[in-house]
């Protein structure tokens, strides 16, 4: 039974790839309703492997796995979901106090926000025309020019203040604009560490993606810098906290709020693949909440421009497709793939292939590809993600000659009108308790801050690797 305590207990990133484990308990053994822990030990999986036997290697190596565990709940009774899951989560009491916005509701999957203020900055995007084939959009066409990213930024033009969330090579800041006194969030990798863990070509990928894409469900990069030891990425500050954290409180979410979210991704997703980027990295410490409670995307250290199949192993074990596993080359379909395990781990609380929190354990399954379904999953839902979680790339939802397409159509996604989801104008399911705009960030885990400081001259080695910073 899940106390509080358990709920609560830190989620930690490291770059050792260390992980906690609570409970060898297998998710669905006795069919009961489980839940995970709450601790964010479920890092990447970072190879630059390019070929078959380096594949392997790495995997049994380099991996910084951080995975879930889980422990049978106490009660979990569907019919009560939309209370449960946001009026009362077990892990704190205060953040979801009930408001309209935050009662999930299949009408806010259907009907228009009545919040305008949310859609100017959208309304100039081109959008395909509703086709008569069930309301999908074409797929996003590719913009017409690369966003270029303002000016050169320095040190000296922000206000560092606290970390909002650690990573393999560093962490990420929330910080005050000196000149126009707003708020973003910088991310600061140390070079060494990045060179240490052959992430050059990543980082300086990540770099470049972000540059180019432009989306209201993907993460805005405003500019980057270096100095002697650090490179700087300033980006939007994304004040609703992670996914990650609603996702472990809840336990689980509704059926509607899974979709919810699953429809924003899929939008994401399909712009991105449109320009040939794959992402490689989807899991819902991923997927960040804006203070309206839409998605936001972040994380590009794996995305790549591929028009065509690539080998290298890259992602999170539990999120990672039996292709890319066994070490085949692959292409778009690992992130449809990833976006069957996202959704079931949004309706169930934990990852399908979970078992005992071994990252070979995980692969054996993921290779094994058995699924259990545990009953409280909506019949479309399964059929949905039983087309996604398929090791059959001719038959994988997404991967099939219509594209996303496919995944749009599919009678879960029905009632989803995605023009206006699209342009954020429908009410996201949940609004994080932010004070907007002030730099608020409460919906953050708090870490232990950096010791060393940051904007240091000397010597650097390795500056010539990132020119483009
Ligand atoms: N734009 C943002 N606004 C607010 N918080 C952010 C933003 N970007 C990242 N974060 C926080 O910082 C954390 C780490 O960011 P990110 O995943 O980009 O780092 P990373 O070093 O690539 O991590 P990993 O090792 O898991 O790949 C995120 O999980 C999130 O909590």
């Amino acid at each position: 039974m899940p106390t509080l305590g358990f709920l609560k207990k830190k989620r930690t990133k490291d770059s050792t790839g260390s992980r906690e484990l609570d409970s060898p308990t297998s998710p669905i053994k006795d069919g009961s309703p489980i839940t995970p822990t709450s601790s964010k030990n479920r890092g990447s999986v970072i190879s630059k492997a390019s070929t078959k036997e380096d594949a392997h290697a790495a995997s049994h190596s380099t991996q910084a796995s951080k995975a879930p565990s889980h422990k049978p709940a106490d009660s979990m009774n569907p019919s009560t979901y939309p209370q449960q899951a946001y009026a009362t989560p077990q892990s704190s009491p205060e953040p979801y106090q009930q408001t309209s916005h935050n009662v999930p509701s299949i009408q806010n999957l259907i009907h228009p926000s009545n919040n305008q203020s949310t859609n100017h900055q959208y309304q100039n995007q081109q959008h395909a025309s509703k086709p008569a084939n069930g309301g999908v959009q074409q797929s996003q066409p590719a913009p017409q020019q690369v966003r270029v990213t303002k000016g050169k930024y320095t040190l000296g033009d922000f206000a560092i203040q606290r970390t909002l969330g650690t990573g393999s090579f560093g962490r990420v800041h929330l910080v005050q604009s000196k000149h126009n006194q707003r708020f973003y969030a910088v991310k600061v990798l140390k070079k060494a560490q990045v060179v240490k863990m052959k992430q050059v070509e990543h980082t300086n990928d990540e770099r470049r993606m972000l540059q180019q894409v432009k989306h209201p469900f993907l993460i805005t990069l405003w500019g980057t810098f270096q100095d002697s030891k650090n490179l700087y990425m300033v980006m939007d500050f994304v004040e609703g906290g992670e996914l990650f954290s609603l996702l472990r409180k809840s336990q689980r979410f509704p059926n509607p709020v899974a979709k919810f979210y699953a429809a924003e991704v899929t939008l994401a997703l399909d712009y991105l693949h449109a320009q040939n980027i794959i992402y490689r990295d989807l899991k819902p410490e991923n997927l960040l909440l804006d203070r309206h409670g839409h998605l936001k995307i972040t994380d590009f250290g794996f995305a790549k421009e591929v028009p065509d199949i690539t080998w290298t192993l890259c992602g999170t074990p539990d999120y990672l497709a039996p292709e890319v596993v066994a070490s085949k080359g692959y292409n778009k379909s690992v992130d449809w793939w990833s976006l069957g395990i996202l959704i079931f781990e949004m309706l169930c609380g934990f990852t399908p292939f979970w078992d005992g929190g071994s990252p070979m354990k995980i692969y054996e399954n993921i290779l094994k590809g058995r699924v259990k379904y545990p009953p409280y999953i909506h019949p479309d839902a399964q059929d949905l993600l039983q087309k996604l979680i398929t090791p059959d790339l001719t038959k994988r939802l997404g991967n099939l000659h219509a594209g996303s397409k496919d995944v749009m159509n599919h009678p879960w996604f029905a009632e989803v009108t995605w023009e206006r989801l699209q342009k954020k104008d429908i009410d996201a399911p949940y609004v994080p308790p932010v004070r907007a705009g002030v730099g608020d960030a409460s919906q953050f885990d708090k870490y232990p801050e950096e010791t060393e400081a940051y904007g240091q001259s000397g010597e650097d080695p390795h500056g010539h690797l990132f020119p483009d910073f």
